[in-house]
């Protein structure tokens, strides 16, 4: 059973190893998201997961294709961090969102502009490598919480909707 993750950013490859590493052979691929490199709403980020989890789950070898996306949702009291994550196995298909954080104004302004959020951070933290370890969620927390964190959270969801559904599979179909 290999499950072939569509990253190599190590925020999202220490997810998904975490959460699956222990029922599944792990892979990574630099695949499409299909959507732009900020995704700019919760939909534009699901999409994206959901692209890159089909893009593995055809790759050769797959039995299962894990897609994670990060992006910003505008909402009535500011911009938010969201992130979102699809797991594809054969015909089917799941999805589920992270947690969402009100970035500050001084990063969402130049993101609603047009700059990735990565770039950004990378100036304000003055760090290369803030996107693959905290991300903005841990700057922005103290440190309480990751960018690896959230990511696993949402395996777990992921990883959950699989277990259920393989579960009850039979059960569904006579429902
Ligand atoms: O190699 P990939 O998997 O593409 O890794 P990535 O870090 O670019 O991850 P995403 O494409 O899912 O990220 C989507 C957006 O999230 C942004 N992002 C980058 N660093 C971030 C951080 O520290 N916290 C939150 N989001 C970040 C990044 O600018 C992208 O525009
Ligand atoms: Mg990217």
């Amino acid at each position: 059973m290999k499950l072939i993750i569509g990253s190599k950013n190590p925020a999202k490859v220490n997810a998904v190893s975490t959460v699956f590493g222990d029922t599944w052979t792990l892979a990574s691929a630099v695949v499409d998201s299909g959507v732009s490199a900020q995704p700019m709403s919760d939909e534009e980020t699901r999409l994206g997961a959901v692209q890159r989890a089909l893009a593995c789950s055809k790759l050769a070898g797959a039995t299962a294709g894990i897609g994670l996306e990060g992006g910003v949702t505008e909402m009535d009291d500011g911009l938010y961090i969201c992130n979102w994550g699809a797991l594809a196995v054969g015909d089917k298909l799941w999805s589920a969102s992270g947690a969402k954080l009100l970035l500050p104004d001084f990063i969402a302004d130049p993101v609603r502009k047009g700059e990735e959020l990565g770039p950004v951070m990378r100036a304000f933290t003055s760090r290369q490598d803030i996107s693959t370890t905290e991300g903005a969620v841990g700057v922005f927390t103290d440190g309480h919480m990751s960018r690896a964190a959230m990511f696993e959270h949402i395996c777990l969801l992921l990883k959950g909707q699989y277990a259920f559904y393989a579960a009850n599979e039979k059960k569904e179909a006579e429902w």
